[in-house]
């Protein structure tokens, strides 16, 4: 490569989801781009996260749909066949091979570099080859760390050499362990329980809060827990773990528990143990300290993703790097402001719409952003909920409803169990925070989006008229109980 190729409008660091997206609004925006990743083009989410673990689901809820199906019933009365479900996760992952990701970067326009990715300093980036050999990138406008995370485990006796899952083991399995200890209650303690299970596993849910999905409003949790309970999960709240043994390298883990859950046996054994305990940000090898920040802590980004405190302003991040928003879609959607953002300031724009809502501000992310956990029953909520709002001075309304009494959902199941929730700020009279949980409620949820994003005033929401005889048709009944 000559030194002139070396030199670029816009460097991505990572080439996840989020890193390629904003490389495309860059090279569509007129800008030369590049993007760096050290290991697979698509990232986390295309291997070893969202796409493996909803393939992994995907049949679960199939099949518990049409167990409470009258008609259906007994077909899908059987276990799963686990060799399709799980053949069918490694096509969905391309059986963990980038080719196809490769070539619609070179198809877009973007130029890759294989290799591990640092900032050497203002816009300049080393990257380190897998062959050893180095090359130094430099960008015209901006720099764009798109590295992801990692799964955090906590420091614990004995977990180094207990061989734990993190969610790439728990999403990547072979093989069906017979027993499974999952530690942690948030989505990915619940998602990849509700998955094992259904596989066949016998699994133990050792949670250390007193109950489930506590970013969310209390009903999913209770929802979801109840389900995993009925599945035949051991949940344990009020559980911490202490240490990790496992004695023999082909032998089982033993758990030590603490805490009020943990009872009067307080070790449990199993043949696999997940660690689904939060996530960590990959920013601790990218040379961050060579540009005045500290390695290994999330990236404090404005509203624009610009990283802040960086003099000259050519950095920025977006994606699980910046912490705002841990979720594909929400990562997407920052690399297309800040996509937005560096053209502008690249062509040299002289404002920028960062009013909230404006076309360079992520303002979605704090005020708008959906997430669906693919449990049975599924979990669906955008916005804030009661809580938050409530902590954020909001003068609010909840009003909730039952799911199973719509008559959409009692034809989509037998006996539907689902609950509604919609947070309504009084002072501007639109819909803050919606909370959905049910079967198939994931795909109710972009109205929820639409309606708090929009801040469509909830006179107008009375005239979107929900059809007869769906499940969206929950959104007459909080309409009415909330007008009275
Ligand atoms: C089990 C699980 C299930 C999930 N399911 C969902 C879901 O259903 N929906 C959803 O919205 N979100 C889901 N998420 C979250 C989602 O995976 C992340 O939000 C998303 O992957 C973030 O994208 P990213 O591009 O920021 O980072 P990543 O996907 O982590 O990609 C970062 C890339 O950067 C590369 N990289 C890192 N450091 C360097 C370096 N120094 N040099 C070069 N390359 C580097 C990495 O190799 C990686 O390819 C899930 C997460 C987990 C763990
Ligand atoms: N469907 C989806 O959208 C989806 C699915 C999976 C993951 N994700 C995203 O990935 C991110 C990571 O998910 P996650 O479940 O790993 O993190 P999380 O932050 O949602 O949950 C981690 C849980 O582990 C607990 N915990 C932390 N340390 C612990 C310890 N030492 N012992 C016991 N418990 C401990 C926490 O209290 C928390 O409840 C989430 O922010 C989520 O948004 C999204």
């Amino acid at each position: 490569m000559g030194a002139a190729m070396d030199v670029y409008d816009v460097i991505v660091l990572g080439a996840g989801p989020v890193g390629e997206n904003l490389a495309d609004r860059a090279h569509a925006a007129g800008l030369s781009a590049v993007i760096v990743e050290s290991e697979l083009i698509g990232g986390e989410c295309s291997y070893w996260a969202c796409m493996p673990s909803k393939a992994l689901l995907r049949p679960v809820i199939a099949r518990a749909d049409a167990r409470r199906t009258p008609g259906v019933q007994q077909a899908a009365a059987g276990p799963l066949d686990v060799p399709a479900v799980l053949a069918n996760r490694d096509a969905f992952t391309s059986h963990w091979k980038d080719d196809g990701q490769a070539q619609w970067l070179e198809s877009a326009g973007i130029d890759l570099v294989r290799g591990h990715g640092r900032i050497d300093g203002p816009r300049k980036v080393t990257v380190t080859a897998p062959d050893g050999q180095r090359r130094t990138l430099t960008a015209r406008h901006a720099v764009a760390v798109c590295t992801g995370s990692r799964a955090a485990l906590p420091e614990l006796r004995g977990l180094a050499d207990a061989r734990p899952w993190t969610s790439r083991e728990a999403t990547s399995a072979q093989h069906v362990p017979g027993r499974l200890a999952v530690v942690g209650g948030g989505v990915v303690a619940v998602e990849m329980a509700t998955a094992w299970r259904a596989l066949g596993a016998e699994v133990t849910l050792l949670v250390r809060g007193r109950g489930l999905l506590p970013r969310m409003e209390p009903f999913a949790g209770e929802l979801v827990a109840e389900a995993l309970t009925e599945a035949g999960v051991v949940l344990r709240t009020d559980t911490s773990v202490t240490e990790v043994r496992r004695s023999e390298p082909a032998g089982p883990v033993t758990l030590t528990l603490a805490g009020d859950g943990a009872g009067a046996n307080a070790t449990i054994e199993a043949d696999e143990v997940l660690f689904a305990t939060g996530r960590a940000p990959r920013t601790d090898d990218i040379g961050l300290e060579n540009v005045g920040l500290r390695p290994g802590t999330w990236l404090d980004v404005d509203d624009t993703c610009q990283v802040r405190g960086v003099p000259g302003g050519w950095l920025y991040a977006a994606g699980d790097s910046n912490h705002r928003a841990l979720l594909t879609h929400q990562g997407k959607y920052q690399a297309r402001i800040a996509g937005a953002v560096i053209a502008a300031r690249a062509q040299g724009l002289p404002l920028l719409e960062t009013d909230p809502w404006g076309a360079h501000v992520a303002t979605a992310d704090t005020a708008g952003a959906p997430q669906v956990v693919f449990t049975d029953p599924e979990v669906a909520a955008v916005g804030l909920t009661a809580a938050d709002a409530e902590s954020a001075g909001r003068r609010i309304r909840v009003v909730d409803q039952d799911l199973g009494q719509v008559a959409g959902a009692s034809l989509y199941a037998d006996g539907y169990r689902g609950r509604a929730r919609m947070v309504v700020d009084l002072d501007r009279d639109h819909l803050i925070g919606v909370t959905f949980v049910g079967p198939a409620v994931g795909e109710l949820l972009h109205s929820a989006s639409l309606a708090v994003v929009a801040e469509i005033p909830i006179e107008r929401l009375w005239h979107a008229v929900p059809a007869y005889p769906t499940i969206s048709e929950v959104w007459l009944r909080l309409l009415e109980a909330y007008r009275g």
